[in-house]
């Protein structure tokens, strides 16, 4: 069983991660975390804060002269703007009153509709909005590429399984309903993409509307997809729900700030079609395996991986600082006010991609440690081939 937690503030002096479960000799530097996190900062639309704070990787257990021990693998992403937060975030009591008024500790009493500042308030006890908005920020999506990295390294490794990410829709711009799809070799083209769309024409209209949005003081949401190539057959379970794998991946795509629906495959598409025209027909191949004409089901039945590239996407909301602001009330006075705005994203969506590929390279992996067991990579590729070359001549 593969688990894993993140701690830290959006302006804290760092964030952690801890992946519990890892195999031992997973191959990983902190330059392949760095990269990862160096992928998620791209996207055209994000804000100020992108360009001058910088992700500090420090690998602080588990990894021993590139190889993972089977210990907890521990990630620390610094923050390199933590000097100007010392006071506002600092963890023992601040008593110095001069500090305590400066203007970055005013608390913060005009909610933004759309973000977590009002309920999380009411919930937690809180007369200033700052706590919530810290652990709600997507900051903390860094930690948790930081850990899909460990993740997909073990599932390329391990299984030969790769993934990739792309963008397929940014408000109303959409890739057009069969455009072709990127292979993991195609990741450099997609970080060269200042929206990390694989088509070009969509490409274009996307950063125009970004644009165009930007101009309106308005921000804009969109739609990611992740694909997984070399996934065997067989991952996840019918059994119960918990043990269904599309259950699992939504799950986890759901826990991305903002994501608001997830399709596996076509999705909400599918239940548009007649039966005869939504399900993948299946034939042999020259070699005698079973292969499927089409791919809607998004390479999941039964909650079970089928062998085909595994395809989910995800919609994400647009930001929910608005620069335009939005009608709030003030909770120090009870007036009518303008939600909090300093600064923000116009568009999040290119480095959610990144994100959502972090979260089902995390799934993906635990799904497959719990068909093959193992406690070394080694022994993950033994058991894994044990179990596929076990599978009779007419079912494979
Ligand atoms: C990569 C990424 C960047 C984000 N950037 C911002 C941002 O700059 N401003 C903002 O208000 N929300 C941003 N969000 C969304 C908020 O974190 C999210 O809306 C908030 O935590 C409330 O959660 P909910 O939208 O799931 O209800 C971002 C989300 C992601 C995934
Ligand atoms: C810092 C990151 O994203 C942040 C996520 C975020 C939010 O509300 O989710 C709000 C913004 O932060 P701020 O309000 O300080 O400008 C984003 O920059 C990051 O992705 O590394």
């Amino acid at each position: 069983m593969l688990r894993w937690l993140t701690s830290g503030e959006s302006h804290g002096p760092a964030l952690v991660g801890i992946l519990e479960g890892i195999p031992a000799g997973v191959e990983v530097t902190s330059t392949d975390v760095q990269a990862a996190l160096a992928r998620r900062r791209l996207g055209y639309g994000r804000g100020a804060r992108m360009k001058f704070e910088q992700d500090e990787v420090r690998i602080l257990g588990g990894v021993r002269h590139g190889l993972t021990q089977g210990g907890p693998v521990a990630i620390e992403v610094g923050n390199t703007e933590w000097p100007k937060w010392v006071d506002v975030m600092a963890s023992d009591p601040v008593e110095d009153a001069d500090v305590l008024n400066r203007a970055r500790n005013a608390p913060l009493t005009r909610p933004r509709p759309g973000h977590a500042d009002l309920v999380g308030m009411r919930k937690y006890g809180f007369d200033d909005a700052r706590p919530v908005l810290e652990r709600a920020s997507a900051r903390e999506t860094a930690t948790r590429v930081a850990l899909g990295t460990v993740a997909a390294h073990l599932l390329e490794q391990a299984a030969g399984i790769r993934l990739v990410s792309h963008v397929v829709g940014i408000g109303p711009v959409a890739v057009p309903q069969g455009a072709q799809l990127p292979t993991p070799d195609d990741a450099g083209a997609l970080d060269a993409d200042p929206v990390r769309c694989f088509d070009p024409a969509s490409s274009a209209a996307m950063v125009a509307e970004i644009d165009e949005c930007h101009k309106d003081g308005d921000t804009l949401g969109g739609v990611v997809e992740v694909l997984a190539y070399g996934v065997p057959s067989g991952l996840g379970s019918y059994v119960h729900s918990d043990r269904r794998l599309d259950a699992r991946l939504a799950g986890a795509l759901m826990g991305i700030q903002a994501i608001k629906g997830v399709e596996v495959g076509d999705g909400f598409l599918t239940a548009t079609r007649r039966g005869s025209l939504a399900h993948d027909e299946m034939e042999r191949d020259a070699s005698g395996r079973i292969v499927r004409r089409t791919n809607r089901a998004g390479g999941l039945e039964g909650g079970m991986t089928n062998g085909e590239i595994l395809r989910v996407r995800a919609a994400m909301k647009p930001i929910s600082t608005v620069p335009r602001a939005l009608a709030t009330v003030d909770t120090a006075t009870g007036e009518p006010a303008k939600a909090q705005h300093q600064r923000s994203d116009v568009c999040a969506v290119p480095p959610a991609a990144v994100v959502a590929e972090a979260m089902v390279a995390l799934v993906l992996a635990d799904a497959l440690l719990e068909k093959t067991g193992g406690d070394s990579v080694a022994e993950v590729r033994r058991n894994l081939a044990a179990y596929l070359e076990a599978i009779p001549d007419l079912l494979a």
